[in-house]
Protein backbone atom coordinates (compact mmCIF):
# COMPACT_ATOMS: atom_id res chain seq x y z
CA UNK A 1 0.00 0.00 0.00
CA UNK A 2 1.00 3.66 -0.67
CA UNK A 3 -0.07 6.17 2.16
CA UNK A 4 0.16 9.71 0.99
CA UNK A 5 0.36 12.18 4.20
CA UNK A 6 -1.21 15.55 3.50
CA UNK A 7 -0.99 17.83 6.84
CA UNK A 8 -1.77 20.72 5.69
CA UNK A 9 -4.36 20.01 2.84
CA UNK A 10 -5.87 22.96 1.25
CA UNK A 11 -9.43 24.05 -1.10
CA UNK A 12 -7.43 25.72 -3.68
CA UNK A 13 -9.10 28.26 -4.89
CA UNK A 14 -8.52 28.63 -8.30
CA UNK A 15 -9.60 32.25 -10.58
CA UNK A 16 -9.22 32.75 -13.96
CA UNK A 17 -8.82 36.43 -15.44
CA UNK A 18 -7.43 37.98 -18.42
CA UNK A 19 -5.54 40.18 -16.24
CA UNK A 20 -4.82 41.57 -12.79
CA UNK A 21 -4.69 45.16 -12.19
CA UNK A 22 -2.85 45.96 -8.89
CA UNK A 23 -4.36 48.34 -6.15
CA UNK A 24 -7.98 47.72 -8.29
CA UNK A 25 -11.43 45.67 -8.21
CA UNK A 26 -10.55 42.38 -10.49
CA UNK A 27 -12.92 40.54 -11.55
CA UNK A 28 -12.80 36.69 -12.47
CA UNK A 29 -14.14 34.97 -15.29
CA UNK A 30 -14.17 31.64 -14.10
CA UNK A 31 -13.65 30.25 -10.29
CA UNK A 32 -13.13 26.89 -9.11
CA UNK A 33 -12.69 25.08 -5.78
CA UNK A 34 -10.63 21.71 -6.02
CA UNK A 35 -9.30 19.73 -3.46
CA UNK A 36 -5.31 20.51 -2.73
CA UNK A 37 -2.48 20.00 -1.30
CA UNK A 38 0.74 17.91 -2.13
CA UNK A 39 -0.25 14.73 -0.74
CA UNK A 40 -3.40 14.98 -2.22
CA UNK A 41 -2.59 15.73 -5.68
CA UNK A 42 -0.25 12.34 -5.77
CA UNK A 43 -3.46 10.71 -4.15
CA UNK A 44 -5.31 11.77 -7.30
CA UNK A 45 -2.81 10.64 -9.76
CA UNK A 46 -2.20 7.29 -8.18
CA UNK A 47 -5.72 6.67 -8.45
CA UNK A 48 -5.48 7.69 -12.27
CA UNK A 49 -2.62 5.02 -12.50
CA UNK A 50 -5.05 2.43 -10.69
CA UNK A 51 -2.24 2.08 -7.70
CA UNK A 52 -3.64 1.45 -4.04
CA UNK A 53 -3.30 4.06 -2.03
CA UNK A 54 -4.87 5.86 1.37
CA UNK A 55 -4.54 9.63 2.41
CA UNK A 56 -3.72 10.44 5.14
CA UNK A 57 -3.62 13.67 7.12
CA UNK A 58 -5.56 16.52 8.88
CA UNK A 59 -8.99 18.10 7.86
CA UNK A 60 -11.49 20.06 9.56
CA UNK A 61 -14.57 22.94 9.48
CA UNK A 62 -16.55 23.58 5.84
CA UNK A 63 -13.67 23.48 3.67
CA UNK A 64 -12.39 20.05 5.00
CA UNK A 65 -15.90 18.84 5.01
CA UNK A 66 -15.45 19.71 0.91
CA UNK A 67 -12.12 18.73 0.33
CA UNK A 68 -13.52 14.95 1.68
CA UNK A 69 -16.53 15.30 -0.33
CA UNK A 70 -14.25 15.85 -3.24
CA UNK A 71 -12.08 13.04 -2.48
CA UNK A 72 -14.87 10.84 -2.33
CA UNK A 73 -16.30 11.88 -5.81
CA UNK A 74 -12.65 10.91 -6.93
CA UNK A 75 -12.96 7.50 -5.34
CA UNK A 76 -9.80 8.32 -3.51
CA UNK A 77 -9.58 6.80 0.33
CA UNK A 78 -9.12 8.54 2.72
CA UNK A 79 -8.40 8.38 6.68
CA UNK A 80 -7.52 12.05 7.46
CA UNK A 81 -7.82 13.02 11.44
CA UNK A 82 -10.49 15.26 11.92
CA UNK A 83 -9.64 18.78 13.66
CA UNK A 84 -11.47 21.44 15.30
CA UNK A 85 -9.97 24.22 13.13
CA UNK A 86 -10.75 24.74 9.47
CA UNK A 87 -8.60 23.64 6.77
CA UNK A 88 -6.76 26.45 4.65
CA UNK A 89 -7.91 28.32 1.29
CA UNK A 90 -4.90 28.25 -1.22
CA UNK A 91 -5.95 31.04 -3.53
CA UNK A 92 -4.53 30.23 -7.60
CA UNK A 93 -4.69 33.17 -9.56
CA UNK A 94 -4.82 31.82 -13.21
CA UNK A 95 -3.89 35.90 -15.08
CA UNK A 96 -1.09 36.55 -17.51
CA UNK A 97 1.08 35.30 -15.05
CA UNK A 98 0.25 32.36 -12.34
CA UNK A 99 0.59 33.97 -8.87
CA UNK A 100 -0.38 31.40 -6.12
CA UNK A 101 -1.30 32.88 -2.05
CA UNK A 102 -0.65 29.67 0.24
CA UNK A 103 -2.63 30.12 3.41
CA UNK A 104 -0.43 29.32 6.40
CA UNK A 105 -2.55 26.60 8.01
CA UNK A 106 -4.96 24.95 11.01
CA UNK A 107 -3.86 24.91 14.42
CA UNK A 108 -3.56 21.35 15.46
CA UNK A 109 -3.64 20.37 18.70
CA UNK A 110 -1.63 18.03 20.37
CA UNK A 111 -4.32 15.25 20.31
CA UNK A 112 -5.04 15.63 17.22
CA UNK A 113 -1.14 15.01 16.46
CA UNK A 114 -1.22 11.97 18.70
CA UNK A 115 -4.38 10.28 16.92
CA UNK A 116 -2.51 10.82 13.35
CA UNK A 117 0.79 9.72 15.06
CA UNK A 118 -1.78 6.10 15.41
CA UNK A 119 -2.24 5.96 11.95
CA UNK A 120 1.35 4.90 11.44
CA UNK A 121 0.77 1.27 13.54
CA UNK A 122 -1.12 0.37 10.22
CA UNK A 123 2.34 0.00 8.20
CA UNK A 124 3.53 -3.30 6.90
CA UNK A 125 6.94 -4.05 5.52
CA UNK A 126 6.80 -2.83 1.95
CA UNK A 127 4.39 0.29 2.01
CA UNK A 128 5.78 3.49 1.27
CA UNK A 129 4.88 6.84 2.66
CA UNK A 130 4.80 9.32 0.65
CA UNK A 131 5.19 12.90 3.19
CA UNK A 132 4.59 16.05 1.05
CA UNK A 133 3.99 19.83 1.64
CA UNK A 134 3.89 22.29 4.24
CA UNK A 135 3.72 21.81 8.01
CA UNK A 136 0.66 23.45 9.87
CA UNK A 137 2.05 26.62 11.54
CA UNK A 138 1.68 24.95 14.78
CA UNK A 139 3.30 21.99 14.09
CA UNK A 140 6.68 21.04 15.42
CA UNK A 141 9.20 21.57 12.02
CA UNK A 142 10.80 18.33 12.74
CA UNK A 143 7.67 17.23 12.63
CA UNK A 144 8.11 14.62 9.10
CA UNK A 145 11.44 13.99 11.03
CA UNK A 146 9.59 12.53 14.01
CA UNK A 147 7.93 9.87 12.12
CA UNK A 148 10.77 8.06 10.31
CA UNK A 149 11.74 5.87 12.80
CA UNK A 150 8.46 3.99 12.95
CA UNK A 151 8.20 4.10 9.37
CA UNK A 152 11.49 2.30 9.32
CA UNK A 153 11.23 -0.14 11.93
CA UNK A 154 7.92 -1.24 10.06
CA UNK A 155 9.77 -1.77 7.12
CA UNK A 156 8.48 0.19 5.26
CA UNK A 157 10.15 3.16 2.93
CA UNK A 158 9.38 6.63 2.66
CA UNK A 159 9.44 9.61 -0.08
CA UNK A 160 9.70 13.54 1.36
CA UNK A 161 8.68 16.16 -0.85
CA UNK A 162 9.78 19.04 1.07
CA UNK A 163 12.86 21.92 1.03
CA UNK A 164 15.68 22.87 2.74
CA UNK A 165 17.04 21.76 6.47
CA UNK A 166 13.09 20.15 6.71
CA UNK A 167 14.31 17.45 3.80
CA UNK A 168 18.18 17.31 4.60
CA UNK A 169 17.43 16.25 8.19
CA UNK A 170 15.53 13.23 6.69
CA UNK A 171 18.61 12.11 4.70
CA UNK A 172 19.95 10.06 7.24
CA UNK A 173 16.40 7.83 7.38
CA UNK A 174 17.47 6.92 3.70
CA UNK A 175 14.44 8.48 1.61
CA UNK A 176 13.44 6.34 -1.44
CA UNK A 177 13.09 9.21 -3.53
CA UNK A 178 13.94 12.82 -2.76
CA UNK A 179 12.89 15.07 -6.16
CA UNK A 180 13.97 18.72 -5.58
CA UNK A 181 13.83 20.89 -8.85
CA UNK A 182 16.88 22.48 -10.07
CA UNK A 183 16.19 25.91 -8.09
CA UNK A 184 15.48 23.81 -4.89
CA UNK A 185 18.73 22.04 -5.11
CA UNK A 186 21.08 24.57 -5.46
CA UNK A 187 19.40 26.22 -2.62
CA UNK A 188 19.92 23.22 -0.60
CA UNK A 189 24.00 23.97 -0.73
CA UNK A 190 23.64 28.15 -0.91
CA UNK A 191 25.02 28.07 -4.31
CA UNK A 192 23.90 28.41 -8.06
CA UNK A 193 25.03 25.80 -10.78
CA UNK A 194 27.11 26.94 -13.38
CA UNK A 195 26.81 23.58 -15.87
CA UNK A 196 25.21 20.27 -15.79
CA UNK A 197 28.13 18.85 -13.96
CA UNK A 198 28.10 20.80 -11.02
CA UNK A 199 24.17 19.94 -10.50
CA UNK A 200 24.37 16.64 -11.19
CA UNK A 201 27.42 16.25 -8.19
CA UNK A 202 25.03 18.22 -5.56
CA UNK A 203 22.76 15.63 -6.19
CA UNK A 204 25.24 12.86 -5.28
CA UNK A 205 26.18 14.20 -2.33
CA UNK A 206 22.31 13.78 -1.35
CA UNK A 207 23.06 10.36 -2.02
CA UNK A 208 26.49 10.32 0.50
CA UNK A 209 24.00 12.05 2.73
CA UNK A 210 21.11 9.07 2.55
CA UNK A 211 18.67 9.87 -0.28
CA UNK A 212 18.79 6.29 -2.54
CA UNK A 213 17.84 8.38 -5.41
CA UNK A 214 17.69 11.75 -5.79
CA UNK A 215 15.23 13.16 -9.25
CA UNK A 216 16.07 16.64 -10.15
CA UNK A 217 13.22 18.11 -11.83
CA UNK A 218 13.54 21.11 -14.51
CA UNK A 219 10.15 21.97 -15.55
CA UNK A 220 9.87 21.99 -19.60
CA UNK A 221 13.56 20.88 -20.00
CA UNK A 222 12.68 17.28 -18.24
CA UNK A 223 14.28 15.52 -15.26
CA UNK A 224 17.55 13.55 -14.36
CA UNK A 225 17.11 11.07 -12.05
CA UNK A 226 20.56 10.08 -10.13
CA UNK A 227 20.89 6.54 -8.47
CA UNK A 228 24.03 4.81 -6.47
CA UNK A 229 25.52 3.42 -10.24
CA UNK A 230 23.64 5.93 -13.08
CA UNK A 231 22.70 9.31 -14.44
CA UNK A 232 19.35 8.89 -16.38
CA UNK A 233 17.92 11.63 -18.54
CA UNK A 234 14.14 12.01 -19.31
CA UNK A 235 12.79 14.47 -22.00
CA UNK A 236 9.96 16.62 -21.43
CA UNK A 237 6.43 15.87 -22.52
CA UNK A 238 5.45 17.92 -25.53
CA UNK A 239 2.47 20.48 -25.38
CA UNK A 240 1.24 23.68 -24.17
CA UNK A 241 1.98 24.46 -20.42
CA UNK A 242 -1.15 25.96 -18.98
CA UNK A 243 -0.64 25.60 -15.42
CA UNK A 244 2.60 24.50 -12.94
CA UNK A 245 0.47 23.98 -9.88
CA UNK A 246 1.28 19.67 -9.11
CA UNK A 247 3.26 18.97 -11.92
CA UNK A 248 5.98 18.40 -8.94
CA UNK A 249 3.45 15.91 -7.39
CA UNK A 250 2.16 13.96 -10.28
CA UNK A 251 5.80 13.57 -11.02
CA UNK A 252 6.08 12.07 -7.68
CA UNK A 253 3.34 9.95 -8.20
CA UNK A 254 3.78 8.50 -11.01
CA UNK A 255 7.89 7.81 -9.77
CA UNK A 256 6.03 6.23 -6.60
CA UNK A 257 3.31 4.42 -8.27
CA UNK A 258 5.31 2.92 -10.95
CA UNK A 259 8.41 2.29 -8.80
CA UNK A 260 5.98 0.00 -6.15
CA UNK A 261 4.39 -2.00 -9.07
CA UNK A 262 7.98 -2.61 -11.19
CA UNK A 263 10.71 -1.85 -8.86
CA UNK A 264 11.94 -0.54 -12.00
CA UNK A 265 13.58 3.17 -11.78
CA UNK A 266 13.76 3.79 -15.39
CA UNK A 267 10.55 3.14 -15.74
CA UNK A 268 9.10 4.80 -13.07
CA UNK A 269 11.25 8.03 -13.89
CA UNK A 270 9.18 7.83 -17.83
CA UNK A 271 6.02 7.53 -16.01
CA UNK A 272 6.75 10.44 -13.81
CA UNK A 273 7.83 12.74 -16.47
CA UNK A 274 4.50 11.63 -18.29
CA UNK A 275 2.71 12.15 -14.96
CA UNK A 276 4.13 15.81 -14.37
CA UNK A 277 4.16 16.98 -18.15
CA UNK A 278 0.02 16.16 -18.11
CA UNK A 279 -0.80 18.26 -15.57
CA UNK A 280 1.61 20.71 -16.58
CA UNK A 281 -0.86 20.79 -19.99
CA UNK A 282 -4.50 21.09 -18.07
CA UNK A 283 -5.56 23.24 -15.44
CA UNK A 284 -6.59 20.32 -13.10
CA UNK A 285 -4.43 17.23 -11.79
CA UNK A 286 -3.93 15.03 -15.20
CA UNK A 287 -6.43 12.13 -15.95
CA UNK A 288 -5.28 8.90 -17.47
CA UNK A 289 -5.67 9.47 -20.60
CA UNK A 290 -3.68 12.62 -20.84
CA UNK A 291 -1.07 10.91 -19.17
CA UNK A 292 -1.23 8.07 -21.75
CA UNK A 293 -1.53 10.90 -24.67
CA UNK A 294 2.22 11.92 -23.07
CA UNK A 295 4.17 8.75 -22.33
CA UNK A 296 5.31 8.24 -25.80
CA UNK A 297 7.01 11.78 -25.99
CA UNK A 298 9.49 10.79 -22.86
CA UNK A 299 12.82 9.52 -23.72
CA UNK A 300 15.07 8.29 -20.91
CA UNK A 301 18.72 8.09 -21.64
CA UNK A 302 21.45 7.00 -19.84
CA UNK A 303 24.22 9.98 -19.41
CA UNK A 304 26.85 8.37 -17.48
N1 LIG B 1 6.03 22.80 -19.30
C1 LIG B 1 6.29 21.50 -19.17
N2 LIG B 1 6.41 20.70 -20.25
C2 LIG B 1 6.67 19.39 -20.14
N3 LIG B 1 6.84 18.75 -18.95
C3 LIG B 1 6.73 19.50 -17.83
C4 LIG B 1 6.44 20.90 -17.88
N4 LIG B 1 6.40 21.35 -16.61
C5 LIG B 1 6.63 20.28 -15.81
N5 LIG B 1 6.85 19.16 -16.54
C6 LIG B 1 7.18 17.82 -16.06
O1 LIG B 1 6.89 17.75 -14.68
C7 LIG B 1 8.11 17.60 -13.92
C8 LIG B 1 8.00 18.37 -12.62
O2 LIG B 1 7.84 19.75 -12.91
P1 LIG B 1 8.65 20.89 -12.15
O3 LIG B 1 10.09 20.75 -12.41
O4 LIG B 1 8.00 22.19 -12.54
O5 LIG B 1 8.37 20.50 -10.64
P2 LIG B 1 8.09 21.44 -9.39
O6 LIG B 1 9.00 22.63 -9.44
O7 LIG B 1 8.10 20.57 -8.19
O8 LIG B 1 6.62 21.85 -9.77
P3 LIG B 1 5.43 22.48 -8.93
O9 LIG B 1 5.98 22.85 -7.57
O10 LIG B 1 5.05 23.65 -9.75
O11 LIG B 1 4.41 21.41 -8.89
C9 LIG B 1 9.24 18.06 -14.85
O12 LIG B 1 10.49 17.46 -14.55
C10 LIG B 1 8.69 17.59 -16.21
O13 LIG B 1 8.92 16.21 -16.39
O1 LIG C 1 1.79 25.24 1.00
P1 LIG C 1 2.35 23.95 0.48
O2 LIG C 1 1.92 22.77 1.31
O3 LIG C 1 3.83 23.98 0.24
O4 LIG C 1 1.74 23.74 -0.98
C1 LIG C 1 0.35 23.59 -1.15
C2 LIG C 1 0.01 23.62 -2.62
O5 LIG C 1 0.44 24.83 -3.25
O6 LIG C 1 0.67 22.53 -3.25
C3 LIG C 1 -0.15 21.96 -4.26
C4 LIG C 1 0.58 21.99 -5.57
O7 LIG C 1 1.81 21.36 -5.48
C5 LIG C 1 -1.44 22.75 -4.24
O8 LIG C 1 -2.53 21.87 -4.46
C6 LIG C 1 -1.47 23.38 -2.87
O9 LIG C 1 -2.23 24.55 -2.77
Amino acid sequence: MIYTVTVNPALDYVMQLSKVNRGEVNRSDDTQFLAGGKGINVSQILNQLAVDNTAWGFVGGFTGKELIRQLNVKNIVSDFVTISDDTRVNVKIHAQKETEINAAGPNINDQEIAAFKARLDDLKAGDIVVLSGSLAPSLPTDFYKQLLPTIKEAGADFVVDTTGKALLDTLEYQPLVIKPNHHELADLFNTSFANTDEMLQAAKKLLDMGAQNVLISMAGDGAYLVTKDHVYHASAAKGIAVNSVGAGDSMIAGFVGTYYKTRDVVEALKMGSACGGATAFTEDIAVKSQIDAVLPDIDVEEVK
